[in-house]
């Protein structure tokens, strides 16, 4: 089978990145190398990062997590060369930033990368259309060019119409959106955010994030995020890296981090979120997306899909006993090869009881796409909980949600 050449070298490519600061950086690296701890060379500086390697694919959000000092800012700054690294490499789209002149560097920081901060860095005396424009100014696109695409960005992030007053006339949550505007009115490819969200209240925050989430799926951007705040990593994060006193202890998705930390550091965050867990299956379940004889056709629910806005049907008996789902694409291929029935295109759902505690659901959702049902003790199909839901609350320990009766039973 051909590998997929095409996709190209990833957004992103990390090897074997040091990071030391004090009067001799090299010095402090060679003896880490040679197996000195970093408390042992504390004498001679700081090593803020130590032999970090990843990589990142185009589109993904890549969350760096970790406590205070443990090296996040460096590493993201010298991902955009700011702060270039004492030794190893970084690659943006395949070229290595650690190997090109300084004014090459400056240019691929120009075109190819964006920062958004947590205090928002906007110019107080320049208008919030001037500030969303700025990267633009700097990189000599014109006048009326730059007003548009400053414009296109603030609406983008809710902004229309601001374009004409000062920073200081608008609140936070408002000043961080133009810092994310500014972000996207550059059009780079590679946006780092370094607490970009964190010195704003829960709930502004929380919008922030979820508009975030809407931007990259509407723009595709890759997007390495640092935050101390585990909540919001599993919220915003294809994959999380876990920090610790200048090392990546851990990379994985939100699932591997809960279930399988990789030591006592990273199951201490994670417990912080599962003693705060107090919602069970009960709390996020969701009406039934539609309910559908297995006698129905493939036809119907395609149809139905397509009403509900959803790639996926629970399929119940006559006594609303839950027999499995039915996935979108299996339901085209019923229609397109002239099925009259659902009979073998109906594929076995987890389900759970209404009672369950969400942490302990997370392994059966994460295999399964359309997520899980919630059926009653005599397996009568309840609710579903779709996949997306459940990392949603197992991410945010503060939401709220209600137990639904069915309210939609509908027949084909
Ligand atoms: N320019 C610098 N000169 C000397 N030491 C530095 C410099 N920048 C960072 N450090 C040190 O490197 C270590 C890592 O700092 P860094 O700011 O990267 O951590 P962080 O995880 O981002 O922390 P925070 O969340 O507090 O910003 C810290 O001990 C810090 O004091």
């Amino acid at each position: 089978m051909k590998t997929n050449e095409s996709s190209g070298p990833p957004a992103v490519r990390v090897q074997n990145v040091y990071k030391a600061f004090g009067r001799r950086p090299q010095n402090i690296v060679q003896k880490l190398k040679d197996g000195a701890t970093r408390d042992e060379l504390k004498s001679q500086g700081t090593a803020a990062v130590i032999d970090a390697s990843f990589e990142v694919p185009a589109g993904e959000i890549f969350v760096v997590m970790g406590l205070s000092g443990s090296g996040k800012s460096t590493l993201i700054r010298t991902l955009n060369g700011i702060q270039p690294p004492t030794a190893g490499s970084v690659e943006l789209s395949g070229e290595d930033i650690t190997a090109v002149s300084p004014a090459r560097l400056r240019a691929i920081r120009r075109e190819h990368t964006s920062m958004v901060f947590q205090h928002f860095a906007l110019l107080p005396h320049r208008t919030v259309g001037q500030n969303a424009a700025y990267a633009l100014e700097v990189r000599g696109v014109s006048r009326s060019e730059r007003e548009r695409r400053a414009e296109e960005a603030l609406s983008m992030v809710g902004l229309s119409g601001y374009g004409g007053f000062r920073p200081d006339e608008l609140s936070g949550g408002m000043r961080q959106r133009v810092g994310l505007a500014r972000a996207l009115a550059a059009e780079t490819d590679l946006m780092l955010m370094d607490e970009a969200f964190s010195a704003l209240d829960p709930l502004i925050r929380k919008e922030m994030q979820d508009q975030l989430l809407e931007l990259q799926q509407e723009l595709g951007k890759t997007i390495v995020f640092i935050t101390h705040d585990l909540n919001e990593a599993m919220r915003l994060g294809n994959r999380i890296a876990m920090m610790r006193d200048g090392r990546i202890v851990q990379i994985g998705t939100t699932e591997e981090i809960l279930n399988d930390p990789a030591n006592d550091y990273v199951a201490q965050f994670v417990q912080d979120v599962d003693r705060t867990r107090v919602l069970t299956a009960g709390d996020v379940m969701e009406p039934p997306v539609a309910l559908l004889g297995a006698e129905q056709g493939p036809r119907a629910a395609h149809r139905l899909m397509r009403q509900h806005q959803t790639t996926a049907l629970c399929v119940v008996d006559k006594g609303r006993k839950l027999q499995g789902v039915v996935y979108e694409s299996d339901a085209a291929e019923g229609v397109s090869s002239g099925k009259d029935t659902l009979d073998g295109l109906i594929r076995p759902m987890p389900a759970t009881a209404s009672t369950t505690v969400l942490a302990e659901l997370i392994n059966a959702a994460s295999e399964h796409p359309a997520g899980l049902a919630v059926i009653d003790q005599a397996g009568r199909l309840d609710g579903v909980i779709p996949r997306i839901t459940l990392l949603n609350a197992l991410a945010d320990p503060t939401a709220t949600g209600s137990v639904h009766e069915i309210s939609q039973e509908v027949g084909a």
